[in-house]
């Protein structure tokens, strides 16, 4: 492992950033003609049956789109994939594209080694990194025994996201 395992995304960052931004910004807004309520928002991982048509006018979601993300924004998305990966497929990217997150992270993970003998192990381990995380920052701390009621499924139409199969993560992992 190099030193920083975050070190290749860092590097990569310039040319994925840009993809990633557009991306994250039409799973996280609804369409322009949705209601504002939030449970009307389009659900993560699932794609409206009309596309969304660009913006024309000036709007608060336009202007959005066009901002950088927070490290609120990007934090919250990272640990949505992560928890999600660490529920459905137990493989996960130790790459952050956050400095002073990711020199933070380098020193939780040294102190708490990856645990991913199974895919409950690593989801637990993986809870209990985000609390080390949520602590230093004077977050609520999330019941770990709760993880899969939270994680553990998508919300996506005619059950379209369940992935096909089991997937044995001592073979995943013996690729990387
Ligand atoms: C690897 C990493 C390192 C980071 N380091 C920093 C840092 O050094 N400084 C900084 O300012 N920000 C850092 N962030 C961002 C920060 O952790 C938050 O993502 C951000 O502040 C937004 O917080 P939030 O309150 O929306 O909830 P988040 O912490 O983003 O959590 C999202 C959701 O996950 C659920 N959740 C919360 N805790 C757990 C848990 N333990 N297990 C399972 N589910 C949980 C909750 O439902 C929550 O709403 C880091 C993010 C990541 C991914």
């Amino acid at each position: 492992m190099s030193e920083n395992p975050l070190e290749p995304l860092l590097k990569t960052l310039d040319s994925i950033s840009r993809c990633v931004q557009t991306h994250l910004s039409r799973v996280f807004v609804a369409p322009q003609n949705a209601s504002p309520k939030p449970t009307l928002l389009r659900p993560l991982l699932s794609f409206s049956p009309t596309p969304v048509a660009p913006d024309s006018t000036t709007s608060p979601i336009k202007e959005k789109k066009a901002a950088p993300l927070t490290k609120e924004e990007l934090g919250r998305a990272t640990w949505t994939l992560l928890h999600s990966i660490a529920a459905q497929m137990a493989i996960i990217s130790r790459l952050y594209p956050c400095k002073e997150c990711a020199d933070h992270f380098k020193e939780v993970l040294k102190a708490n080694p990856v645990q991913a003998g199974s895919q409950a192990e690593f989801s637990q381990w993986l809870c209990h990194v985000h609390n080390v995380v949520n602590r230093s920052l004077g977050k609520v701390i999330f019941p770990c025994q709760r993880v899969n009621a939270r994680w553990g499924k998508l919300d996506c139409k005619d059950r379209s996201c369940d992935l096909e199969g089991t997937v044995d993560i001592k073979t995943l992992t013996s690729h990387t």
